[in-house]
């Protein structure tokens, strides 16, 4: 089995309370209030910034060229296409980029971006690209699911937007190759003991995932 497979069927609960939260399900079918789906682009804007930090981390750790030439395009993936993609949809939704720079981080953005960084700073590459792998993996299989769904991709849908730029080739590409990579770090690296270690950071990554969706919720009460 593939190692992202096995992390998430160790990790079954975590994994279903992140790509089943109910903020999830409220971006699938257009109910989610507007105003959490604010809350949360702006808190998403300062995750990726944190999140490219975590990425730049990854070619730091690489043992080969090709480590860290794979990190290398997942940071500018995120500085020069996915953080544009970004800046545009909320100005769609009202929020300009001063706004969003302007905003404090969530404790849930600081939780859980300081949680794969210092993952990263403390192991190797294999436990950093566990760290992020929710995250990559986590929003291609949520938007794949939502846009298969007619509700997910119906024009009365707010956030058809979002779902279809997340389930779209390149972003699809992207979860695709985190899949491999993890299947490449552990051929060489990992055992069996091992990789109860490596669910536990998995398991919290889901954890603090859904922590995130939870925090868009609560925040914009
Ligand atoms: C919180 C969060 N997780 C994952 C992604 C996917 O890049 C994102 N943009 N935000």
């Amino acid at each position: 089995m593939r190692v992202f497979e096995r992390l998430k069927a160790a990790a079954g609960d975590d994994w279903r309370s992140y790509t089943e939260h109910r903020f999830v399900a409220g971006l699938g079918d257009g109910t989610l209030p507007a105003a959490a789906f604010r809350t949360y682009l702006v808190q998403d804007y300062l995750f990726l910034i944190q999140f490219a930090r975590a990425y730049a981390l990854a070619v730091f750790k690489g043992r080969t060229l090709a480590d860290m030439r794979s990190a290398h395009r997942g940071v500018s993936a995120i500085l020069d296409v996915e953080m544009d993609l970004h800046v545009k949809l909320c100005a769609a939704w009202g929020l300009s980029p001063e706004m969003l720079e302007a905003t404090p981080e969530a404790r849930a953005t600081t939780a859980y971006t300081r949680f794969v960084i210092d993952t990263g700073l403390r192991g190797d590459l294999l436990d950093l690209h566990v760290a992020l792998s929710p995250c990559v993996i986590g929003y291609a299989e949520i938007a794949r699911r939502l846009a298969a769904a007619p509700a997910g991709s119906a024009p009365e849908n707010p956030y058809r937007e979002w779902i279809a730029e997340y389930a779209g080739d390149a972003y699809q590409d992207v979860a695709a190759s985190a899949i491999a990579k993890l299947d490449d770090l552990g051929a060489y690296s990992l055992t069996e003991r091992r990789f109860e270690g490596l669910t536990a950071i998995f398991a919290q990554a889901c954890r603090l995932e859904a922590d995130f969706w939870q925090m868009g919720l609560d925040e914009s009460r």
